[in-house]
This record gives C-alpha cells, structure tokens and sequence, in this order.
C-alpha cells in the first residue's frame, strides 16, 4: 500500500495537455501568484485550475450531435486508444487526454480532484446513464440545478456525484489518469464504457467519496427538487461557457466547501473489521491511513512489525483505536466449520461404546507377545472363515463384550497420533516384565499416557519366569506415582503370562471394568469421524487406509476427508477381512477409495458436500506446502549460520528414515521432544526406505544428519554420505538414538559464563593525571587482580559502575598481576568518578558447561 506521491510538472502538464509550456504558463499567470516555470511543480489548485481552463475552452459544441455521429468511431478510438495509452502513462505521454491526471497527491487527497471531476460531467453522458445505470443517473440529476443556478462551479460537485473520481473535458472521450500510487482507468459513460478503479495503491475509498460529495451537494444544493433533462444540462453548459470568466472565483469556494465537507467526514469515527490476524497493509487500508501511520503507531506499542506482517487482533484492535476508529471482530466461517460438523452430541443420543487399547511398555517385555495371545484366543474362531488381518487395529469379544485393540504396540506411535490431534485411546496396557521390572521406555509410557489422561492397566507379564518378581515391579511402580490396588492405590495390576496364557482373561476382564466406569459412550447417529490408523498404497487397490471410528457411524459409500486426501469409500471390510457395509464407534475398518495415502494419525471426517471437501483439501494442501516452504527456508545453510551468528536459537536439522511410517513418527516425535532452549531439533526430512542419495544431498544442503531406524543406506548414498562427510546414524532402538542425540546436543549447547571474582581492591586516593585519566590508588584487600580483569565500582555497597582495566600499575610499571596486601594504580576505560573508598571487585568471565 505505499503512496507514492509524484510531483507534477508544469512541463508534463503542458506535454499530457498538448500544449506549449509557454501556453501553460500565460494560462497560470491568469491565476496570479509569481510566474511559473517549466520545471515548476504544481499544486492540486493549479492542477485543477488549468483542466478547468482548457476543459471549457476545447468543448465540443453539440455532444448530441457529436455522440450521434461519432458513436461508434469514438468507441473504437476509445479502445484502440486505451492500450497505447496505458503504455504511455509511465512516460507521461498523454495523446488525448487533456485532463491530465491529478497528480497523484491530487488523488491521494480527494479534494485537489474535486475539479477535474466537477468538469466530467458533461451532458453527453446523461443518456447513455439514463439508459444503463438508472441510479448514477438519478444522482447526477441532483446537482445539475445547482449547476444552473450558480453555473460555472457547480459543476464539479455535479460531477462528483457520479463518480466520485471522475475527471471529464468537453470533447475528449476517453482517458485514462495515472497518479501515484495508484490508476484510475476512466471511460466515458456517454460511451457505453465502464470505469474501473484500482486503488490499491492508495487508501481511497471510492464510496467514501462519493458520499461526500452527495453530501456536499445536497448540503449546497437542498433547494433544487427536479431533475434536469439533457436539454437543460446543454443550455446550462454554454451559459458556463459564457460565464466561463467568473468560474474560477466560484470554484474556490465550492472547493473550500468541499473540503470541510470532507474533513468533517474524515473526522467521524470509522468502524473497522478485524479478524483474528491482519497483515499492517490490509489493516492501514481498512483504517484507511498509510502502512506508516500504523507501522509508527506499532512502534508506539513496541510492536517492531513491516508492511507485509502480520498483527494479531489485539494489537490491530489498539491501532485502530489510537487512529480513532471503532473495531468489530471479523469473524470468518471456514470452509472446515462449514463442511465438519463439531455440535456436541446431546446426552441421549450417546450410545454405550467398547474401549479402545493400546500396549505400551519397555522392549521386549512382551507387548507383542500379549496382543498376539488375546488376539489368537479371543478372534476369530466363532467367526466362520474368519482370518485374522493386520490391519493396525482389530476387535475381540469377551464375555459378550467387545474391546478393542490397537496393534501398534509401543507409546511412540500413540503419541505420534495424539500429537496429530488424535486421542484415539481409552486404556493403556502397561506391560512390565515380571523379571526385568521398570525400564526407562517404561517410564516413558506411563508418561505418556499420563499426558494423555487415559487409563492405565498394568501386566506384569513373564510371571512363568523364574526370575519373576511381581512385588518388585509393583514397588517399582509406587515410585512412578502408580499405586496398585492392593496396596491401597487405584492402579489395576495383573499378573500375566503371553507364554503360558495366565492372567489374560482376567486383563481382559479388567479392560472391560475400566471401560465400564469410563461410561465410553457415542453417537452412532451422525456422520462419522475418526483417526487414521494406517495407511499404505496398494498396487492394485491403490490407497488403503485403516480406520478407526471414534464417533458417528461409516457407511460404505460415504465420502470423507482424512488429512489432505478425499474420497469416496469404495470398500470397507472390518479387521477379519470381511466386507461391512456399517461401521460404528470405536470400530476398526480398512478402506479403500481415497484419492491419496493420508498419514497415520490423520483425523477422517465423513461429510455431506464432496465438492466443498474437495476445497477443503486443496486448501490444507496448499497451507501444508506454505509450511513446507517456511520449513525449507529455515534449514538453509545460509540462514541456519545467520541464526547462529545472531545468536538466535540453533537448530539441529535431523532427517528420518525408517522401515514403517508409524516408526518415522515415532522418531519425529521423539527427537524433536529433545528441543531445548538453545537447540531445537527439527525433522526436516521423513519416509519411508533405506536412505536414498537425495536423503544425503538434503542432509548436506541443509547440515543435517540422517537417522535411520531399521534402514540401511544404500550403496550409492553411502559413497555420497562419505564424500560430503554427511553423518548417517543406523539404530534399532528409539532409545538409543534419543541418548545420541542429547549427547550431540550437548555438545552445540552454546558455553555458558559465570563470573569468578578474583580480587577485592580499596581505593585509598584518587589522582587525575594529564593525558592519562583518573587513577586510583589503590590497596588489594584480598585474591588478586590480574591485567586483564574487569573492575565492579562498588561504593557504599552499591554497584556503580562496571568497567574494564585500562592499566593496572606498581608504582611507575606496568603489572600483570598484584596480589593481596599490595598497594597499585587502576586506571579504567570508561569509569571515571572514582572516589577514594570505592571497593573495585576483580572478576573474569569463565565459560563452563553443566
Ligand atoms: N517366558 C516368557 N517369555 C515371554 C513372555 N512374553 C514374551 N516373552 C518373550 O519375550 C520376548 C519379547 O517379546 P515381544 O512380545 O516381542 O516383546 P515386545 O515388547 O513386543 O518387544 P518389541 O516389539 O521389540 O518392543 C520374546 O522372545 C517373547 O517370546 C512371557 O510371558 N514369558
């Protein structure tokens, strides 16, 4: 939105006019004021003086005649004109155009233009308006008496009227203004043209205008009731043209007029609409003042933001209120609120729903083992032709009851869901081997479904062990803050074995007692939503998608939404492969149907208008890759050296690949988990695969390093990892890379100071020396002060200044150090009001780390 506010010439006038500058000068001095020069530059009065003068003295005697006769021929000349004369505008070459542009500052102001356009109002136009917009007509009426009455000036306001920025000459068709900031493109009514006005570079409100003038015009002109013909408006015109002599005195005055007019306007308080963020540009343009006033009253606020920033509403609000306008809040209803339902459910549409489990525990304590024990002797066998699939998740029934299980056992897949928003759980499995006890990927689970506020039921499994120690492990866990019930706690702990099949009934029995004081309830009547749990491309079902319903009801045919892909489900079969035509809360389903593969953890919603979802998508997408940029942009070298230089927060750019794509979360997750004040950990870089040769030119682009996760690289990335010294680290254990990767970090930590005080010096007396400073005699007390120290002017136990050594002196000599007992001679850089007992305390900056 910047103004620019050109100057305009005598001699571009005089060039735009297609005159002389000597012209142009005799026409200025009628005006008075000291003769012109070429090189003057002009004001709006004079701009607006000299478009009147050679408006009324090229008018065209009869329009009538003119228009009949030249209709068609002006309008091709028109258009053919109105290229050329675009192109032109930059080099102020105005073929036709006589009514030369306003100047941009006439513009910007909207009274200079008052003039040109009082002049457009030409009788011509009158019918082509009367024909094609009634109400331009109806308000050009209106000023027309006016104009008769007080002839030359009236004009204007007439004008104005109908276009608020109109500028017309008698005669002169089509134009077309350039003026700063910003283009107005003007076509002539009368010639079945439209106008158009760009006024994004400047703060203009046409409408504003406009009003003003009616305004104005009918303040001036409230005596005139009728509408004037075209007729009227031609004898009205050459008796303008004969009173032509007296019309500049009368304009002045009107424009004087108008000019309060509009200041009054400007003064009334101006309601603004703000949303939740607005960029400076578009918030000046809706206070309707230049970026610089709101970037000044920003500053004001100690809000340091450009033209291109954005504010939050808060601050917008307290701008627009300091620049005296009223704020509302702009309230935007998304394509996402329209298409996605989100009403609560009321209480007696909810529905009784089975629980949703996860495994979660420390490796190799059995979590494997204990799903594929229930699943094996709970699935299936009732279920004729049943064949168990992997599918992410699957139900058993119990007791008549159902549960279901989600089949990616770990806490780091659970928490990549819940990160994306999915709380897809109910229970938490904590599985602890009866013989290894708590580990720290235990604590971590029972961490993370803590922060996720769900269930925790604990298996304390291998009990067939010899080494088994179930009261270690319940002790183990009282540490953890888990109090199991038998010793007066609320955490359920059962003894398991997923090798023998001890204990899990009775686990399962537990689940469903947890899940019955839960009270898990849904509402199956309603379009469903859920989470992704999986999702892979099959070659020829193309892209497959586990499901899990978490509320509403998912129909074959439905069409829903999952992250940034759309689709109408094609197939749904549940967890033993079969087809389902229903699936309802906390049901698990593969799909097939979606145009793209959507991530694990991707909230699905089915929805009722496809095309709008369609929207949806495209709009998510384009906001992902907006994210995407802005990532790229912050991991560059150049910027990422930048950053450290300016001290700013480091940045650990990590790129991840690993075999499935529930692990790349994962590990995403995870490390990033690790960011710090001074360190972030960014993943830059997911997938799934061995590492690739663009993993390694990214990895060196962006100064990252690779961490695999049950990948290799291959042969070529590894000859170009060597080459460019990228650093790919291979694990098998997320704990592993999570302990490298902290140790990596400690070693970018930036150093930390702390200050060690050496000396306790007394001033005893204070000499100022020519050419030399303030010197003070001074005893150390204790420690002792090296050269290279810096000096606390302590006085009164007050610290007054801080200050480094310019000299440290015994007697006549330089010393590198004095110790305590020893009298010496300090000077300092910058400190000079030593006084005699001032205490400077010695002291160095020593970096250390924790
Ligand atoms: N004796 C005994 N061994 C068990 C029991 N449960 C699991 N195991 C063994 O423990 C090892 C690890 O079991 P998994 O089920 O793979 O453990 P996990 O926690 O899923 O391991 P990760 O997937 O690597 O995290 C396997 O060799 C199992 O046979 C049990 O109850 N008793």
């Amino acid at each position: 939105m910047s103004m620019k506010t050109t100057k305009y010439k005598l001699s571009d006038m005089a060039k735009d006019l297609k005159v002389t500058n000597n012209d142009l000068i005799e026409c200025l001095g009628k005006l008075g004021g000291e003769p012109k020069k070429t090189q003057s530059v002009l004001t709006p009065e004079e701009i607006s003086y000299v478009l009147e003068y050679y408006t009324q003295n090229n008018q065209v005697d009869s329009f009538d005649a003119f228009y009949a006769n030249n209709v068609k021929p002006v309008k091709e000349e028109k258009k053919a004109d109105k290229k050329p004369v675009k192109a032109e505008k930059k080099e102020k070459k105005v073929e036709k155009k006589p009514e030369p542009k306003p100047t941009p500052k006439a513009e910007a102001k909207p009274e200079p233009k008052p003039a040109p356009k009082a002049e457009a109002k030409p009788e011509p136009k009158a019918e082509p308006k009367v024909e094609k917009k009634p109400e331009v007509k109806a308000e050009t009426k209106q000023p027309a008496p006016e104009q008769k009455k007080k002839q030359p000036a009236p004009q204007k306001p007439a004008k104005k009227k109908e276009h608020g920025v109109r500028q017309q000459l008698g005669g002169f068709s089509d134009k077309k203004e350039t003026s700063g900031g910003y283009t107005i493109s003007e076509d002539n009514d009368s010639f079945g043209t439209q106008r158009t006005i760009d006024t994004r570079g400047s703060y203009i409100e046409l409408d504003k205008y406009n009003e003003k003038y009616d305004n104005l015009a009918n303040s001036k002109q409230n005596k005139s009731k009728d509408n004037f013909t075209k007729k009227q408006k031609l004898t009205q015109k050459s008796q303008q043209r004969k009173k032509q002599q007296f019309s500049h005195k009368k304009e002045t005055e009107s424009e004087k007029l108008r000019r309060l007019e509009l200041e009054r306007a400007r003064k009334q308080q101006l309601k603004v609409m703000i949303p939740d963020e607005i960029v400076v540009s578009e918030l000046a343009s809706r206070l309707k003042v230049t970026a610089t006033e709101v970037i000044k009253k920003l500053m004001g606020l100690g809000v340091m933001a450009s033209i291109n920033e954005v504010v939050d509403f808060d601050t917008a609000a307290l701008v627009a209120e300091e620049l005296g306008a009223k704020v509302e809040k702009e309230v935007h209803v998304t394509i996402e609120e329209r298409l996605i339902e989100t009403d609560e459910d009321p209480e007696e549409s909810l529905q009784e729903r089975c629980p949703v489990v996860v495994v979660m525990g420390h490796v190799d304590h059995g979590k494997t083992s204990i799903l594929d024990r229930i699943r094996n002797a709970h699935v299936t066998d009732t279920e004729a032709g049943g064949i168990t699939q992997h599918i992410g998740a699957y139900q058993v029934e119990y007791e008549g009851k159902k549960i279901t299980f989600l089949d990616t056992p770990g806490h780091e897949a659970f928490t990549a869901m819940r990160a994306r928003g999915a709380n897809v759980t109910d229970i938490a499995i904590l599985v602890v081997a009866a013989d290894d006890g708590i580990m720290p990927q235990t604590i971590e689970s029972i961490n993370h479904a803590k922060a996720a506020g769900v269930s925790i039921i604990v298996a304390i499994n291998k009990m067939d062990k010899e080494g088994a120690d179930p009261d270690r492990v319940k002790q183990q866990l009282t540490e953890q803050s888990l109090v199991v019930e038998e010793w007066g706690g609320d955490v359920i702990a059962v003894p398991v074995s997923a090798k023998t099949g001890m204990g899990i009934d009775e686990l399962l029995e537990n689940i469903l007692l947890v899940a019955e004081v839960k009270e898990l309830k849904a509402n199956p009547d309603r379009l469903a939503r859920g989470t992704v749990v999986e999702a892979r491309l099959d070659k020829g079902k193309g892209p497959v998608a586990t499901l899990l319903v978490q509320n509403g009801t998912l129909k074959s045919g439905d069409v829903i939404i999952a992250g940034t892909s759309v689709g109408r489900i094609r197939t749904m079969t549940n967890d033993k492969g079969r087809s389902i035509k229903e699936a309802g809360p906390s049901t698990p389903v593969e799909i097939t149907g979606l145009g793209e593969v959507p991530s694990a953890g991707d909230v699905f919603n089915a929805v009722a208008d496809e095309k709008l979802a369609r929207e949806l998508v495209e709009q998510r997408k384009h906001e992902a890759k907006e994210e995407l940029f802005q990532q790229h942009q912050k991991v560059t070298l150049d910027n990422l050296f930048s950053q450290i230089a300016e001290g700013e927060m480091k940045e650990l750019p990590i790129i991840v690949k690993a075999d499935v794509q529930g692990s790349v979360e994962a590990v995403k997750q995870s490390l990033e988990k690790l960011s710090n004040d001074e360190v972030r950990v960014k993943v830059i870089h997911g997938g799934v695969g061995a590492v690739s040769e663009s993993d390694v030119m990214l990895a060196n682009a962006s100064n990252a390093i690779i961490v695999g996760f049950n990948v290799r690289p291959d042969p070529v990335a590894k000859q170009n990892a060597e080459q460019s010294g990228v650093d790919i680290r291979l694990y098998r254990i997320i704990y592993d890379a999570i302990e490298e990767i902290t140790d990596a970090m400690k070693g970018m930590l930036a150093p930390k100071y702390r200050e060690v005080e050496t000396a306790r010096i007394e001033v005893r007396q204070v000499y100022k020396i020519s050419n030399v400073g303030t010197v003070a005699g001074s005893y150390v007390l204790d420690g002792k002060v090296g050269r290279n120290n810096e000096i606390r002017v302590v006085r009164d136990g007050i610290v007054i200044a801080e200050d480094k050594m310019s000299s440290l002196k015994r007697f006549k000599d330089d010393a590198k150090e004095v110790a305590a007992g020893f009298e010496c001679g300090i000077t300092l850089e910058k400190f000079t009001d030593i006084k005699e007992g001032d205490i400077f305390e010695a002291f160095y900056m020593e970096e250390y780390r924790d």
